[in-house]
C-alpha cells in the first residue's frame, strides 16, 4: 500500500524523547540535522511542516549534569526549562543552514482547551506556516502541573494535527513501527504494516514504555492516531532511524505501520470539544437519551438526566455517560452542575419554576454537542 504522506499537503512530524536523545545523553545533533533536512527539502516541494520535538527534559538533565532522571515534578520542569533552550538552539542553527527559520512554540493543555486561546493558536499556526516558517512545538512543561500535564508529546502531536486540520500525523520513534505486542519482550512479535486507527485490537498490542526517556510508549501513539483520525488525518508509526524515512514517505514508499484515519472528519467545533482532555465533571443519561442523541442527533434535554458528577459551570465543556459510566458524548453545558441536579429528570417547561429563570430548553444544545463513536 502507497504512504499517505505522498499525497499529504500539511504535515506533523513528531520526534520521540527516544529519537532525539541517546538515552538521556543530551540531544544527539546529528540525528536533528538529518530531520531537519528532511523538513526542509519537503517544504522546498511546497508541503507545510510542523515539527513536535520532545527532549527538553533529557537535554536539560544533561546540561545540569546530573546522573539520573528526578522524579520531583519541580526538578523535571527546571530540566525542561534548561534543556528547552538547547532542543531550540540546536533547530534553530540547523534550518538556517537551510535557508528556513524556525519558531517556538510551547503549549499547555488550558490553551487548547480554552477556545480564545485555541483559536489563537490555530491562527499563529497557520501565519507561520504561509510564511514557510518551521514551528516547533513541545509542551510547556514549565508551568504545566501534574493534574493537568499531557506528558507523552504523542497526545500532543495528535492535538496539533487536529487544530492545524494537518493531512498525516508522522510519529518517529525508536522501533520500525507497531508490532503485534512489544518488541523488546516479545521477539516473536510482528510489524503492522497497515491498519484502521480505530481499531480496538490495536490498543491491546500497546506494551509499556520500552526506553527510558520515552513516556507512554506505543499506547498513546496508537491513541493519538485514533485522535487524528476524528479530523480526517492518517498516522504513520515509524523508525526515526530509519534512513531518509521523511522523503521516503513522501515519495509514497510504505515505511512502519500506517494506521488510517477512515470515518468523515468532524467539523472544527465539534473536533475542539472532542479533543478537550480533562472534564470538570459529567451528566448521566437514561437509556431513551443516550438513543436520542447517538441515533437522532438531538440536542440532550434535562428529562433524559438521570445524575450529575462533579462541579461544573455554564459554558463548560462536560463529559455525557450512560448508566454504566462509558462516554457517549460531550458538549458545552447551558447549566451550571447545582442547576442542573434541580432540573435533572425533569421536562423543560419546569426548568423555569425551579431555578427561577429559564437561558435554555436544552442542558446542552445539538450544536455544542459531539457524539463519539
Ligand atoms: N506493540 C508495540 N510495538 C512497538 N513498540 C512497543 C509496543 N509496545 C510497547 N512498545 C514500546 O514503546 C517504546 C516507544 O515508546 P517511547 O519510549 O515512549 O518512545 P518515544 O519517546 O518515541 O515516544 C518502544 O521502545 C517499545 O519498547
Ligand atoms: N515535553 C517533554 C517530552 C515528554 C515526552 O517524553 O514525550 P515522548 O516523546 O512522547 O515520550 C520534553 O521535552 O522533555
Amino acid at each position: 500500500m502507497q504512504s499517505v504522506v505522498k499525497h499529504a499537503r500539511r504535515i506533523v512530524v513528531k520526534v520521540g524523547s527516544s529519537l532525539v536523545t541517546a538515552e538521556g545523553r543530551g540531544l544527539d545533533h546529528a540525528a536533528l540535522s538529518r530531520w531537519a533536512e528532511q523538513i526542509a527539502a519537503l517544504s522546498a516541494q511546497g508541503k507545510e511542516v510542523v515539527l513536535v520535538s520532545s527532549g527538553a527534559i533529557a537535554e536539560g538533565i544533561a546540561r545540569l549534569g546530573w546522573k539520573k532522571r528526578p522524579k520531583a515534578v519541580n526538578e523535571l520542569q527546571a530540566a525542561a526549562a534548561v534543556g528547552q533552550m538547547g532542543l531550540v538552539q540546536a533547530y534553530e542553527s540547523i534550518f538556517r543552514t537551510h535557508g528556513l527559520h524556525a519558531a517556538q512554540v510551547l503549549l499547555t493543555h488550558e490553551d487548547l482547551a480554552d477556545r480564545t486561546r485555541y483559536l489563537n493558536a490555530r491562527s499563529t499556526l497557520r501565519t507561520l506556516l504561509e510564511l514557510r516558517v518551521v514551528p516547533i512545538i513541545n509542551e510547556n512543561d514549565t508551568v504545566a502541573t501534574d493534574e493537568i500535564r499531557l506528558g507523552d508529546n504523542d497526545t500532543l502531536g495528535a492535538l496539533v494535527t487536529n487544530l492545524i486540520e494537518a493531512d498525516c500525523l508522522i510519529i518517529l520513534t525508536d522501533q520500525p513501527g507497531l508490532y503485534t505486542a512489544d518488541p523488546r519482550k516479545n521477539p516473536d512479535a510482528t510489524l503492522v504494516m497497515d491498519a484502521h486507527a480505530g481499531d480496538p485490537e490495536l490498543e491491546r498490542m500497546a506494551g509499556g514504555a520500552g526506553s527510558s526517556v520515552g513516556t507512554g510508549g506505543m499506547l498513546t501513539k496508537i491513541l493519538a492516531a485514533k485522535r487524528a483520525a476524528r479530523s480526517g488525518a492518517h498516522t504513520i508509526i515509524c523508525s526515526g532511524r530509519e534512513e531518509r524515512v521523511l522523503l521516503r514517505l513522501a515519495a509514497g514508499e510504505s515505511i512502519g505501520s500506517q494506521l488510517v484515519a477512515r470515518q468523515a472528519p468532524l467539523a472544527a467545533r465539534r473536533q475542539w470539544l472532542a479533543d478537550h482532555l480533562q472534564l470538570r465533571g459529567g451528566v448521566v443519561l437514561d437509556a431513551g437519551a443516550v438513543r436520542a442523541l447517538r441515533e437522532d442527533g438531538k440536542s440532550l434535554l434535562p428529562v433524559g438526566v438521570k445524575g450529575i458528577t462533579g462541579e461544573f459551570e455554564r459554558g463548560e465543556v462536560v463529559a455525557v455517560v450512560d448508566d454504566a459510566g462509558r462516554e457517549v458524548a460531550r458538549g458545552l453545558t447551558n447549566y451550571s452542575a447545582s442547576e442542573a441536579r434541580r432540573i435533572a429528570g425533569k421536562p423543560s417547561s419546569a426548568i423555569e419554576s425551579e431555578l427561577g429563570y429559564m437561558d435554555e430548553p436544552e442542558l446542552i444544545h445539538r450544536d455544542n454537542l459531539v457524539v463519539l463513536g
